[in-house]
């Protein structure tokens, strides 16, 4: 079976503080990335830049900050930023489509089936999908509707089209213990195989003003591809033959390894995609046998209920720290687990009429802890 790449390059390695694209560095892209699908690899881009190629034109002095003013140069610079790419493949004889998703495709299985089905299709005829945020409608009041930098968005990528590698390509040649920009005696990170909360503390954020996410937002990534059993390289690409090395383990930049296995796509939609419709927070007996024991969700373990959902939408389980410690398919309304939360569950069969006692099946839940996963 053919191996497929995802990678990812934001808007900082594409153009200048100034605003614009750099033709030439989006030529040497565009030729590493063909190198790669010559060698045999199926090739994905996931391209940041729109905002940043196209403010200039619209006669913007720096990278606006409000949302419309951004959309409006993105849908400019979106253009520009295809014809570019597609100018540059060609010279290497490899053709380029445009792909445009929201967070909210992402939440709804038959679009991003359809956009799946697409990308397997364009991948057949060794045509390169390029993808990008669709900026002009991602709503940005609602933060968990939009992606905003497009390192989360590359991560999902990798993870829907089971890459063997996510490759985010940026101005530093990977993580440092501090940001390089700030620290020159920071030191790079090489190999990571855990993401704990130490790493999140030393990711710091953009260091340009063009790019949005920083260090902090690729870790995050990095993350999510990791638990989908993608492992991630983080770093530079400079000279010939750069990207072929960060493919193939010898780049310039940090490493991210996982020995998690690719998880089925029923549980990374529930984990990545979903959006969660209400928070239920359990006591400790309840986080002990989700987490560890593997078990399902009873109502007995139940402290708190909110948000507005209905048998069969997903939840977001907090501990009570209001820890974030999973998502799951829920089988009560809220109303309903608001009555019976905490009761033993013959007790809460004597009050309602429920279609199964489990508030989260066991095969309908998802882990999110930082570190080792235990339960799928
Ligand atoms: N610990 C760190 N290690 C490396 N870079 C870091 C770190 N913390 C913050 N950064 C910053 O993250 C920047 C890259 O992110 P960003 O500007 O969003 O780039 P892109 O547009 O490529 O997504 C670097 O230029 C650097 O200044
Ligand atoms: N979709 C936006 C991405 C914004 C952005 O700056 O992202 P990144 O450079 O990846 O931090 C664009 O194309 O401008």
């Amino acid at each position: 079976m053919q191996q497929t790449v995802v990678v990812k390059i934001g808007s900082s390695s594409l153009t200048s503080d100034e605003g614009g694209l750099n033709r030439d560095k989006l030529g040497f892209f565009a030729s590493e990335l063909s190198k790669l699908q010559h060698q045999g690899f199926q090739v994905l881009l996931v391209t940041s830049g729109a905002v940043a190629a196209g403010f200039r034109e619209m006669g913007y002095v720096s990278r606006p900050k409000n949302v419309h003013e951004q959309q409006a140069a993105a849908s400019v610079g979106q253009a520009l930023l295809m014809q570019a790419y597609h100018v540059a493949f060609a010279a290497h004889q490899v053709g380029v489509a445009q792909i445009l998703l929201t967070r909210y495709d992402f939440s709804n299985r038959r679009r991003i089936h359809n956009a799946s089905m697409t990308i397997e299709e364009l991948l057949k005829h060794r045509i390169v999908p390029i993808i990008n945020e669709n900026d002009t409608v991602a709503v940005d009041e609602l933060k968990e509707l939009k992606f905003g930098d497009n390192d989360k968005l590359s991560a999902l990528v990798a993870n829907l089209v089971r890459a063997c590698r996510l490759v985010i390509l940026t101005d530093t040649d990977g993580l440092y213990t501090e940001d390089p920009r700030k620290n020159a005696n920071a030191k790079r990170i090489d190999r990571v195989t855990e993401i704990d909360e130490e790493m999140y503390r030393i990711a710091g954020g953009s260091g340009s003003s063009v790019g949005t996410g920083g260090m902090r937002s690729k870790i995050e990534a990095a993350r999510i591809a990791m638990r989908g059993g993608v492992p991630v390289f983080v770093g530079r690409v400079a000279e010939d033959g750069d990207l072929d090395l960060a493919v193939r383990g010898t780049g310039k930049g940090t490493y991210f390894d996982t020995s998690e296995h690719n998880l089925p796509m029923k549980k990374q939609w529930l984990g990545f995609h979903s959006l969660p419709q209400g928070r239920i927070t359990v006591d400790q007996g309840a986080e002990t046998a989700l987490v560890v024991g593997g078990r399902s969700l009873l109502p007995a373990g139940i402290q708190e209920v909110s948000g507005d959902f209905h048998p069969g939408d997903v939840v977001e389980v907090v501990n009570s720290d209001q820890q974030i410690i999973g998502r799951g398919v829920v089988n009560y309304s809220t109303w309903q687990l608001q009555a019976v939360a905490g009761l033993s569950s013959e007790e809460v069969q004597k009050r309602i009429e429920v279609q199964r006692i489990e508030v989260i099946h066991r095969d309908e839940w998802i882990t999110l802890t930082a570190g080792k996963q235990i339960n799928e």
